[in-house]
């Protein structure tokens, strides 16, 4: 018997501004199936729904039909609010998810408390502290000293790991992650990836990933599918998506996309 889904899309669908001049049907009769032990990079196109994908499952985008479960519940309908507990998420810039006036350590204690009563003694705590500093020493940036300093002053980088770090707290049910190195230095883009493999694999973290470098979505995870036209045209995993080099993902794309000639370039976006 195989387990059930951590997530279950099925045939999901969604057209912005309907009825208008620009109806866009972004999300078409999408079916997807994430499992246990599942990390799963998503590659396409510029518009071919990646990022409509990950907003309908963490809820801020509704889907017009079809059904979503995250393990044993429909959430089809729930507002984000009401899966925000059960979905992390990091986007492409570093400032989203975090408030930036706020120091480092009050935000830690923000994500600590999710699903909580809301207090106002954020981060007041010397348990609370401690338990900070050993969540953020082992990330090797320093930022165990700068519990004080507010969030907007770090590097991207820095914003970013902590992100990652309150994003994954609560040990989310999936986690979502799109583009969240997309706006690094090449160096902290590495540094970054290499934190969220550490914190998926120590942490069994059901992970879906959007990046544009085939090299990362080669590399990280065990499962790739590739969107065009909001639909899922590929889908490797295991020893097939471990064999596969870039050359080998330009060529499932064309074949996917019936040789489109624009093909490479609305891959690499
Ligand atoms: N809230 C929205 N309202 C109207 N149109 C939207 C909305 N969100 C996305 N779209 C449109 O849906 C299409 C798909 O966008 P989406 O961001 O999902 O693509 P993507 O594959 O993530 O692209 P990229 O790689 O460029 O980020 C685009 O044409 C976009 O303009």
């Amino acid at each position: 018997m195989t387990d059930q889904p951590v997530l279950s899309l099925k045939e999901i669908s969604k057209t912005f501004q309907k009825g208008t001049a620009n109806e866009n049907h972004v999300l078409k009769a999408l079916s997807l199936d994430v499992n246990k032990g599942d990390f799963i990079t998503i590659i396409g196109g510029n518009g071919s729904g990646k990022s409509t994908l990950l907003n309908s499952i963490a809820g801020n985008v509704l889907v017009d039909s079809g059904q979503i479960n995250i393990n044993d519940d429909d959430v089809t309908k729930l507002k984000e609010e009401r899966r925000a507990g059960r979905v992390g998420r990091v986007f492409q810039d570093p400032l989203m998810g975090t408030a930036p006036r706020m120091t480092v350590g009050e935000n830690l204690a923000i994500a600590l408390r999710r699903g909580q009563r809301r207090t106002l003694k954020f981060g007041s705590s010397a348990k609370e502290q401690d338990y900070f500093k050993s969540l953020l020493e082992p990330l090797g940036l320093g930022l165990e000293n700068r519990l004080t300093a507010e969030m907007g002053l770090l590097s991207g980088g820095q914003r970013q790991s902590i992100t990652l770090l309150m994003a994954t707290m609560k040990r989310p049910e999936l986690l979502l992650l799109d583009e969240h190195t997309a706006a690094l230095d090449p160096k902290t883009a590495e540094t970054i990836l290499s934190l969220t493999n550490q914190i998926v694999e120590q942490e069994q973290l059901p992970t879906l990933m959007i990046t544009h470098n085939m090299q990362d979505a080669l590399y990280y995870g065990n499962r790739m599918i590739m969107m065009n036209r909001g639909q899922v045209v590929v889908d490797v995993s295991g020893e097939e998506k471990a064999q596969l080099t870039v050359q080998d993902v330009m060529e499932l794309f064309q074949k996917a996309t019936a040789g489109n000639q624009f093909s490479n370039e609305m891959l690499l976006g």
